[in-house]
């Protein structure tokens, strides 16, 4: 399904003032595709992501998955939080592994945590971890992974849930250039793959080669999406 954000807008309080970090946004990203949000530092990207979770109300503006009007700006936090669990899978900056867990552990406790518990959840585990190309590495814990390894393993965990909706912040920021294309084009293919609709913000312009379409913010606006 496709993920829409219409004209979103994010207001903080500032002391005394405000600060529109989010500023008349609209952008939609169609199923199975993958938009990489680019632009400078405090252009408003992580901000836009937050909105486009459910982590943050937007403060004026709609997001919408397919038909159906998801968060608004009183949209209430158990609800915001019923459809990020549902049908929105999201990949940090760092992968935030649990030390104690395996690979594959990883997986099938986030799916758990998410009630998704259907009998083939392990071998649904299995191939998102070899699609991400860590066969035989399942059984690994986080400390006997490398860098690259350790964010393939959060991907994997971001899929595991079918989610519609795939949102990804700077995913390639502790990497070199090589791998972190690398992992742009594993995002990219799994997306197609699985049609999520995928927002992936970056700082490296450089790895982006797989995506299907650029979006630069700058002064917490957008401007037109380009396609690459
Ligand atoms: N919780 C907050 N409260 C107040 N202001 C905030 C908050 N979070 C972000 N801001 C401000 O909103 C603006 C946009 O910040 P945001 O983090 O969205 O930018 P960004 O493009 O993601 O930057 P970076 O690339 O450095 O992560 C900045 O001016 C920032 O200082």
């Amino acid at each position: 399904m496709d993920l829409r954000l219409d004209g979103i807008t994010l207001v903080y309080p500032d002391g005394d003032t405000t600060l529109t970090a989010v500023d008349d946004v609209g952008l939609t990203i169609p199923a199975g595709t993958t938009t990489a949000l680019l632009g400078p530092s405090g252009a408003g990207k992580s901000s836009l992501l937050a909105v486009a979770a459910g982590l943050t109300p937007p403060s004026r503006g709609t997001v919408s998955i397919g038909d159906e009007t998801v968060f608004t700006p009183t949209t209430t936090v158990a609800e915001a939080t019923r459809v990020r669990l549902e049908r929105i899978g999201m990949v940090f900056q760092s992968p935030n592994l649990l030390g104690s867990l395996t690979a594959l552990e990883q997986l099938e406790l986030h799916a758990h945590l998410r009630g998704h518990r259907p009998a083939s959840l392990r071998e649904r585990s299995l191939e998102l971890l070899d699609a991400v190309g860590l066969a035989g590495l399942h059984d690994r814990r986080p400390a006997r992974l490398s860098g690259g390894q350790r964010q393939r393993v959060a991907i994997a965990r971001a899929l595991v849930g079918r989610p519609q909706v795939l949102l990804v912040d700077e995913p390639t920021s502790a990497l070199d250039h090589e791998r972190g294309t690398q992992v742009v084009e594993l995002i990219t293919g799994l997306a197609r793959e699985t049609g999520a609709a995928t927002l992936l913000v970056s700082h490296d312009a450089a790895t982006l080669g797989s995506v299907d379409a650029t979006v630069r913010m700058l002064d917490a606006r957008v401007e037109a999406a380009q396609p690459v």
